[in-house]
């Protein structure tokens, strides 16, 4: 079995009187595409953001290659690989397709400088143009993000998650509002990402049939809880998954 790059031990999270995420566990293994679905509100994005420390947990662990990182910063994050993408777009519109991705790497690399100066190449326009070239977006490079279409961003923001190379990344809804045509491209390039770079996934997502192709692994979340765990196969038929579904 693959080396486990995460483990999630317990998290839990409230917000005042709510409890958003109850004592989640689960383990990510290197190369895996893990998706992680359930309804609405069940906690996914407050898990997200426990895991790359936007919010601290109230309780548990994160355990990243067998070092606990519970509460680190999402800068510190990013230097121990690991990366991620919003549920709403984090592309500058009136900056360029490649000015965005260099933006990307900057901000991977946690420079202040970038904070503080604004925009400068410090040598990553070929990384930015091999990213563009991974996602084909050659004939978009030097277009302003704001004119492209929804799908087109949401490639780009998947692209400046993987800017810094990262080891493993946190897709959060990607293919939300995308198009048909632009999902087909996504998941072909995510598939691609992972099998030539061995890079590692954990996907939110409401596209039930998007997260069954592409994901090797699912955990179902429901009020908070972990309610199943397995190939999509094994998730589709468990009965506590299905319940979970139909009851919203
Ligand atoms: N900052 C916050 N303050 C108070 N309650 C919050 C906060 N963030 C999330 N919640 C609550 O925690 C619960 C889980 O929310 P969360 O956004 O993590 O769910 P989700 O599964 O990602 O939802 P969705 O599928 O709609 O994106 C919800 O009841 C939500 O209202």
């Amino acid at each position: 079995m693959a080396k486990t790059i995460l483990e999630v031990r317990d998290v839990k999270k409230t917000f005042g009187g709510i409890t958003a995420v109850n004592g989640v566990s689960f383990d990510v293994r290197e190369g895996e595409i893990l998706g992680i679905i359930g309804p609405n509100g069940c906690g996914k994005s407050t898990l997200f953001n426990c895991i790359l420390g936007q919010l601290q947990p109230t309780d548990g662990r994160v355990v990243l290659d067998g070092e606990d990182v519970t509460g680190l910063r999402p800068s510190e994050m990013n230097r121990r690989g690991v990366s991620r993408t919003f549920q709403l777009l984090q592309v500058f519109p009136q900056l360029s397709v490649r000015e965005n991705l260099i933006l990307a790497g900057q901000e991977h690399r946690g420079t202040m400088l970038s904070r503080l100066f604004g925009l400068r190449d410090v040598g990553l326009a070929p990384d930015a143009d091999r990213m563009i070239a991974f996602f084909r977006l050659q004939h978009l490079a030097d277009e302003k993000a704001g004119g492209l279409s929804y799908g087109q961003q949401k490639l780009l923001d998947a692209a400046m998650a993987f800017m810094a190379g990262p080891r493993m990344v946190l897709l959060d809804e990607p293919a939300g509002g995308v198009n048909l045509t632009m999902l087909g491209h996504l998941e072909e390039r995510l598939r691609a990402i992972n099998a030539e770079q061995g890079a590692t996934f954990v996907v939110i997502e409401h596209n039930m049939d998007f997260v069954m192709r592409l994901c090797t692994r699912v955990v179902v979340l429901a009020e908070g809880r972990k309610i199943a765990e397995g190939t999509p196969t094994e998730v589709r038929a468990n009965p506590a998954v299905i319940e979970a579904y139909l009851g919203h």
